[in-house]
């Protein structure tokens, strides 16, 4: 294949494309190709900057560095950070979804599919008020906007419901209507953020196989964003990993699943996203190499992971803190460290020792999230839950039953109490936690302000659904009594 064929092949290249928000290093030097035909997935722990990528991707952001070429199928390219982002639907024809669902929820769902082709619509009419009720054109192209909804509502096993209002419909179904809504516009790379967040297994089938269909039936390529390891698994031909901004994988998801870094990256989530990982790889060969280093067959190679140093940056964040980011705390560079000093120890004469047991990940999990202080500084701390009975902390995106224990134990028991921690708390609890940046990062107290006000998260639902394990009986119940949940969990965080 020669240079031109393969760049063909390549709908997106993204290359060292970085992504600074004041001090901070939000995408470093990332590069990354997806291919034609293909579902390429962008997966990593809550801040890696996924979403940040997408951001660029689709004009939302300009990045401070790199190219993002978008090559259609016609043979024409664009340079999508240097197009004005209105541009960029209309002319390099990338659409994409948001992990918020923004429908019109007062309109019906034929109606959104039409409001999609809008620019068509008026294009058609010549932008005159003639043409819209005189021109052949215009009523040729309004017939094939409604049959191209229909089909779209068809593949989105939505048809039956086209005169409701979106607002109406269930949460995965309105997922799928937004898909539908952005294959209206006739985009040849679609970009989706988090879809299947909140999905029931059912309705989670349902996108899948939704997804399925647009990669077999339309030349649309598909880019997406996702934290639920079994949509990712299905579905994906390529998978691309970041860490704080970093690629550290790229490849299959078979090598991606196995590779230490992406394992090790995942270690540093927390404790349950550990166990996740590691039920799903479920193979003790691999939870083995993280105590010796990486296996050099998988992984990034030239990752700018390994050639990336300790960075320390502070940015100012909308709520008024500063978070530093601590780039030295890269779990996929201590699996380079790692394999770097195993690689240089003398050989041992005599016969390696007998194999540790799987998941013994565990010493390295208590060193790393060892309390590096007492959380003595909140100001806020109870000796007991008010009327006996705990809030269940895990409706938190960021808190998991672990972590729950420990601010248990040290007198935080209630969203009101998370929603009301000031600089000083945080920053308290960020040092017993040994959590750098985290709580801020994952905005636990806006999180906290709405759950301690009755109302729901994104995350939250999941919990509530059962699609995130808990300690608790229910994501939903109040007291924190009910015993751990063994096993599999059901998607990431
Ligand atoms: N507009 C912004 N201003 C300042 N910092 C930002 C901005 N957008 C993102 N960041 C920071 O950039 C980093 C990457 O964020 P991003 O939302 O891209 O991560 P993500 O991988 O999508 O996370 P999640 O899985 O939680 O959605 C985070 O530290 C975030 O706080």
């Amino acid at each position: 294949m020669n240079a031109n064929a393969q760049m063909n092949d390549a709908i997106l290249q993204v290359d060292h494309l970085s992504m600074k928000f004041g001090g901070l290093v939000a995408i470093g030097d990332l590069s990354f190709t997806a291919r034609r035909g293909e579902i390429t997935a962008l997966i990593g722990p809550n801040g890696a900057g996924k979403t940040t990528v997408f951001n660029c991707i689709t004009g939302f952001y300009k990045p401070s560095e790199g190219m993002i070429t978008l090559n259609r199928a016609d043979g024409s390219s664009y340079l999508l950070e240097r197009l004005p982002n209105h541009e960029i639907p209309a002319r390099a024809k990338v659409a994409r979804t948001f992990q918020n669902i923004r429908l019109f929820s007062g309109m019906t769902l034929l109606e959104n599919l039409l409001v999609a082709q809008h620019n068509k619509l008026m294009k058609a009419s010549g932008y005159t008020i003639l043409g819209l009720f005189g021109f052949s054109g215009y009523r040729k192209a309004s017939a094939e906007s409604v049959e191209l909804a229909k089909h779209w509502l068809e593949k989105a096993d939505l048809v039956d419901r086209a005169d409701d209002p979106a607002g109406d419909l269930p949460y995965g179904a309105q997922r799928r209507l937004e898909i539908a809504r952005a294959m209206c516009t006739g985009p040849e790379l679609l970009c989706l953020d988090e879809p299947a967040a909140g999905l029931n297994p059912k309705e989670s089938a349902a996108l899948n196989e939704l997804l399925m269909g647009i990669k077999h039936t339309t030349g649309t390529s598909i880019l997406l964003i996702e934290h639920d390891m079994s949509v990712v698994m299905q579905i994906s031909d390529h998978v691309v990993v970041l860490e704080y901004g970093r690629k550290i994988s790229d490849g299959n998801p078979q090598s991606v699943r196995t590779d230490p870094r992406v394992i090790a990256a995942y270690l540093g989530v927390d404790d349950e996203e550990v166990e996740t990982v590691l039920t799903e790889v479920g193979d003790e060969d691999v939870i083995e190499q993280l105590d010796i280093g990486p296996d050099s067959a998988h992984g990034p190679g030239t990752s700018s992971s390994y050639l990336a140093g300790p960075v320390s940056d502070t940015v100012g964040h909308s709520q008024g803190e500063r978070v530093t980011v601590s780039k030295g705390a890269s779990k996929a560079a201590q699996v380079d460290a790692r394999g770097a000093s195993v690689a240089s120890r003398p050989v041992a004469p005599t016969p390696a020792p007998a194999k540790p047991a799987a998941k013994k990940a565990a010493p390295r999990k208590t060193a790393a999230k060892a309390p590096a202080a007492k959380a003595e500084g909140v100001s806020n701390r109870l000796a007991a839950p008010r009327g006996g009975k705990a809030d269940n902390l895990t409706r938190i995106k960021g808190i998991g039953t672990v972590n729950e224990k420990k601010l248990n134990e040290h007198g935080i028991f209630h969203f009101d109490q998370i929603g009301a921690w000031k600089k000083a708390d945080v920053e308290a609890v960020e040092a017993y936690l040994a959590f750098d940046g985290r709580i801020a990062r994952e905005e636990w107290v806006k999180q906290a302000k709405l759950l301690g006000q009755g109302k729901d998260t994104e995350f939250s639902r999941r919990v509530d659904a059962g699609k995130v394990a808990t300690s608790h009986v229910s994501g939903k119940a109040k007291a924190s009594t009910a015993k751990p949940v063994q096993g599999k969990r059901g998607g990431g965080k």
